[in-house]
């Protein structure tokens, strides 16, 4: 062997190594045509061996984190194939139906006109596990080079309106919700979790003519497209909705994404630290969809923030009045550092006009406190507010719980429902059935017995105030200081005190 090699050695030993000088020569003073040539010559013979050609379709697009509607135009169209053909599939059950998709990694063979195409969903999984690096999810496409024109110009259209016909009809649609607390690899993104909510207009209850006003506004929004296009306004259409706690607000929330089919997110203002992480969450928020802010009273200190700006100089000085203020500034950066403007910005701010048909919805239980920036018309567009249980609301619950349409009972609710304020998740707690198949009898009975109560209480409230306010006007004129003698009705007293 060793023979052998000594031989070749001796035969084209030099020759190798006078070819070896010569590629280090090429190398050395002709790199840039070398590496050209190289270049080419290697993806020629990459082509030969591996003609096929792939696409990648991200979950997400961009540095903001735009969601890719050809993504879930995708994922719909694949699951109306997968469960037919991949081996490996995940499940989720929805009410009405388990829907199936392909597991990661999996290949859906599929076929159009003859050309054969495969499809996987993979995944980047980072290193690291800082802030900015999160697992990356695609789809992957792999085609034959020689059907690169029929993909491009047919397939793929093909595959996303398919998938968006799917998604029109029937699309699970997902409610989104930022957080995930401080250490989270969630901050700045999304989570979604099926939305399944089965609140619609026809279970709400409130007044008949402010849920039809809220119909008709919310079908004039969806077919003015053009309208919105025509007058150069982002396609968005803002509501601010308040009352009381147990009214109505997230139902009606819930109501409206249901009538629209849109998907819901529900932002947690307390979870964004700032308005760059705002923004971030923001453009990742698809079209379709209500952007929902529950409670903005209690999620920023909206008029707090501004004050505070002005404050500063006015009535804090000396060094103790600066540490407390540093103190207490530390502890608001720790809670939220989201500002009105950013806020506002968010509402009208570029981000609206790009994909549009975008609900906005705020819910507060104090509409008073708000700022008047935030809510005035052409931000908040609607203002509804969602008050105590009227009759007819009384009976949409009656419907939904007791599947009532009229009682000799109702003529009674009617009126104690005029005497006293109660809130339409009250007379739910009332009307649903506690035990098994409590009879829909005793569910009205202990109904009407509550709202006797309620009434009792809020007449024993109003006398024990009006008690109270004659008390204070009868020693108005005179507040009692240390030294007084105490005060007496008794004239004969009164008197005595004059003379005194
Ligand atoms: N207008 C309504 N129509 C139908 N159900 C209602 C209505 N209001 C309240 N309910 C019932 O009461 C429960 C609480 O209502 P909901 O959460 O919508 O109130 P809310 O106004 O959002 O209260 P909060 O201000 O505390 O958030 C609901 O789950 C629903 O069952
Ligand atoms: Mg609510």
């Amino acid at each position: 062997m060793n023979k052998t090699m000594g031989e070749i050695w001796s035969l084209f030993g030099s020759k190798i190594a006078s070819i070896l000088v010569m590629w280090a020569m090429i190398e050395r003073y002709m790199p840039r045509y070398f590496r050209a040539l190289t270049d080419r010559f290697s993806q020629k013979l990459d082509k030969l061996l591996n003609p096929y050609i792939e696409i990648k379709f991200f979950e997400y697009s961009g540095n903001y984190m735009r969601s890719n509607d050809a993504f879930s135009a995708i994922e719909n169209y694949l699951s109306s194939k997968s469960a037919a053909q991949a081996r490996k599939l995940t499940c989720s059950a929805t009410r009405n139906s388990l829907v199936l998709k392909v597991d990661d990694y999996e290949e859906v063979i599929d076929e159009l006109k003859g050309v054969k195409l495969a499809w996987s969903l993979r995944k980047i999984v980072p290193v690291d596990k800082s802030f900015s690096s999160f697992e990356k999810i695609y789809y992957r496409l792999t085609f034959h080079g020689r059907h690169r024109k029929f993909v491009t110009k047919t397939y793929l259209k093909y595959v996303l309106d398919e998938g968006k016909a799917i998604s029109m009809g029937k699309r699970q649609r997902k409610l989104y919700t930022n957080g995930g607390g401080e250490y989270s690899d969630k901050i700045g993104k999304w989570s979604h979790v099926i939305f399944e909510h089965p609140a619609t207009f026809e279970t709400v209850a409130m007044d008949p003519e402010k849920k039809k006003e809220i119909i008709d506004d919310l079908n004039t929004f969806k077919n003015s497209k053009e309208y919105y296009a025509k007058i150069g306004k982002p396609w968005k259409r803002g509501y601010l909705l308040f009352g009381p706690p147990g009214t109505g607000k997230s139902t009606l929330i819930a109501a409206i994404a249901n009538f629209l089919s849109y998907d819901v997110y529900d932002i947690e203002l307390t979870a964004v630290k700032s308005n760059a992480e705002l923004r971030k969450l923001l453009t990742g928020i698809s079209s379709r969809s209500v952007v929902v802010i529950e409670d903005i009273d209690c999620s920023l200190k909206l008029t707090g923030q501004r004050k505070t700006e002005n404050e500063k100089d006015e009535t804090e000085d000396g060094a103790v009045g600066v540490v407390k203020k540093q103190v207490e500034e530390s502890k608001e950066e720790k809670k939220t550092q989201v500002t009105l403007s950013g806020l506002l910005n968010f509402i009208d701010g570029i981000w609206s006009a790009s994909g549009g048909e975008r609900v906005i919805i705020f819910t507060t239980n104090y509409v008073e406190k708000l700022d008047q920036a935030l809510i005035r018309r052409g931000r908040m567009d609607k203002h509804i507010e969602l008050s105590y249980c009227g009759f007819e609301g009384f009976k949409v619950l009656a419907r939904n719980y007791l599947n009532l349409e009229s009682h000799q009972g109702f003529e009674e609710i009617r009126g104690l429902l005029e005497e006293t304020k109660v809130t339409p998740a009250d007379i739910a707690e009332n009307l649903m059935p506690k035990v098994g198949n409590e009879d829909p009898e005793r569910c009205l009975e202990r109904l009407i017995q509550a709202l006797k109560n309620s009434k009792e209480e809020a007449t024993k409230k109003i006398e024990k105030e009006k008690e109270t306010a004659t008390i204070e006007s009868s020693g108005e004129d005179s507040p009692m200081e240390i030294g007084d003698e105490v005060k007496t009705s008794d004239p004969k007293m009164k008197n005595k005190k004059k003379d005194a």
